[in-house]
C-alpha cells in the first residue's frame, strides 16, 4: 500500500466499524462517513482509527482499499476486536444503534505521523464516540490540542454521553455541528435555559468562544451560525431512502467549500445537496461519482425563496 507523505488536507478521527442492519452489514461510523464522502469530493483526506487483527477488521481494510479512501491511518490491534453496531430502524425510518463497547477503534494510539498530520492540515473532523474510552479520548485530546481548525460534530450517541468530556472538547472547538435536541443539551450542560434558537447560540457562542455553528434539523434543513451572521438553509425535496449518515455528507459538503473560504451560500447549498444525495441513497457510503452527484445536484436547485439569512449580499441572480 501507498504511504501518503503528503499532508492531507482535512484530518478525520475516530469510529470505523460495521453497522450490521437487518438486511446485512454496511461500512460505516460517522467521522468515517465524513472521510468517505470528502473523498468522493476530490477532498484529500486521511482517517485516523484501529481496527482489529480480525475477518471483520481485514473486510474493512479491503472496502476502504476498493473505494480509495486511504488505508495509512488505520491502525491494526491484536486485543480488541473490529467495530461492530447493531442497527435498526423506527417506524418514521430513523436507525437506532446498539454500539458495541470495548472495540479497536475504542483504543487508537497517538503516532508522531498523525500528529504532524493534524498540525499541518486545513481542519481536523472527530465526533464524540471516540471518547467513550480513555485511550481514544486521550489521543483526540492530543490531537485536538494541536490542530488549527477543530470540527466537533458532537452525534450524540446514548448511553455514551459525559458532560465534562463535551464541555471540554467545546472549548477546542472552532466549528461545532448539533441537530437540535444536542443544542439543548449543550445548553443544560451550561445551565442555560432554551428561550429561542439564535440566543441559545449566541450564549454558546459566547461561553465556548465559538464563532461557528451548524444546527441540522432534518426535513426542515439546516442553519449555519457564523459570528453574527446566519444562513438557514432549506432541506432539498427528495424521495428518502435512509437517513443514515445524512448529517455525515452534509458535514463533508459543508467543508469541502469551507476550507477553501468559498462563501456561506455556496458553502450551504453544496452541504444540503450532498446531505439530500446520501439520503436518497443506500447508507452512509454509497458508492457514486463527483459528475453524479453534480448531477443530482443541478436537478434539485435550493430553492433560494426559502433561504433565511441576515446578510444582504446573496450571490448574483439569487
Ligand atoms: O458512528 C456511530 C454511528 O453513526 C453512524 O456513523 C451514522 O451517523 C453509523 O454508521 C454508526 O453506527
Amino acid at each position: 500500500m501507498r504511504e501518503i507523505t503528503s499532508t492531507p488536507e482535512i484530518v478525520c478521527f475516530g469510529e470505523i466499524l460495521w453497522d450490521i442492519f437487518p438486511d446485512g452489514k454496511r461500512i460505516g461510523g460517522a467521522p468515517f462517513n465524513v472521510s468517505y464522502n470528502l473523498t468522493k469530493m476530490g477532498i484529500d483526506s486521511h482517517m485516523i482509527s484501529r481496527i482489529g487483527d480480525d475477518q471483520l477488521g481485514r473486510e474493512l481494510l479491503e472496502v476502504t482499499t476498493s473505494r480509495k479512501i486511504n488505508p495509512t491511518g488505520l491502525q491494526l490491534d491484536n486485543e480488541n476486536a473490529t467495530g461492530t453496531v447493531i442497527a435498526t430502524f423506527d417506524e418514521d425510518n430513523d436507525a437506532i444503534y446498539d454500539i458495541v463497547n470495548n472495540v479497536a477503534w475504542d483504543n487508537i494510539q497517538l503516532t508522531e505521523k498523525d500528529l504532524n498530520f493534524v498540525k499541518e492540515a486545513k481542519a481536523f473532523v472527530f465526533g464524540s464516540l471516540a471518547t467513550r474510552n480513555k485511550v481514544s479520548r486521550e489521543t483526540l485530546f492530543s490531537l485536538m490540542e494541536n490542530a488549527t481548525f477543530n470540527v466537533f460534530d458532537i452525534n450524540l450517541r446514548p448511553p455514551f454521553i459525559d458532560e465534562k468530556v463535551i464541555k471540554d472538547i467545546l472549548h477546542h472547538t472552532h466549528l461545532a455541528k448539533f441537530n437540535k435536541a444536542e443544542l439543548r443539551m449543550v445548553l443544560e450542560f451550561i445551565d442555560k435555559e432554551y428561550t429561542n434558537e439564535a440566543d441559545s447560540i449566541k450564549y454558546v457562542q459566547d461561553y465556548f468562544k465559538l464563532d461557528e455553528i451548524i444546527v441540522s434539523k432534518g426535513s426542515k434543513g439546516a442553519i449555519y451560525y457564523k459570528k453574527d451572521e446566519h444562513y438557514q438553509f432549506p432541506a432539498v425535496e427528495i424521495t428518502i431512502n435512509d437517513t443514515v449518515g445524512s448529517g455525515d455528507s452534509f458535514l463533508a459538503g459543508f467543508l469541502t467549500k469551507r476550507i477553501n473560504n468559498k462563501n456561506p451560500f455556496e458553502t450551504m447549498e453544496y452541504a444540503t445537496a450532498l446531505g439530500a444525495f446520501i439520503t436518497s441513497n443506500k447508507g452512509a457510503c454509497p458508492e457514486y461519482s463527483l459528475e453524479e452527484f453534480e448531477l443530482f445536484k443541478e436537478k434539485h436547485p435550493t430553492n433560494y425563496n426559502d433561504v433565511i439569512t441576515n446578510m444582504k449580499n446573496m450571490p448574483h441572480g439569487k
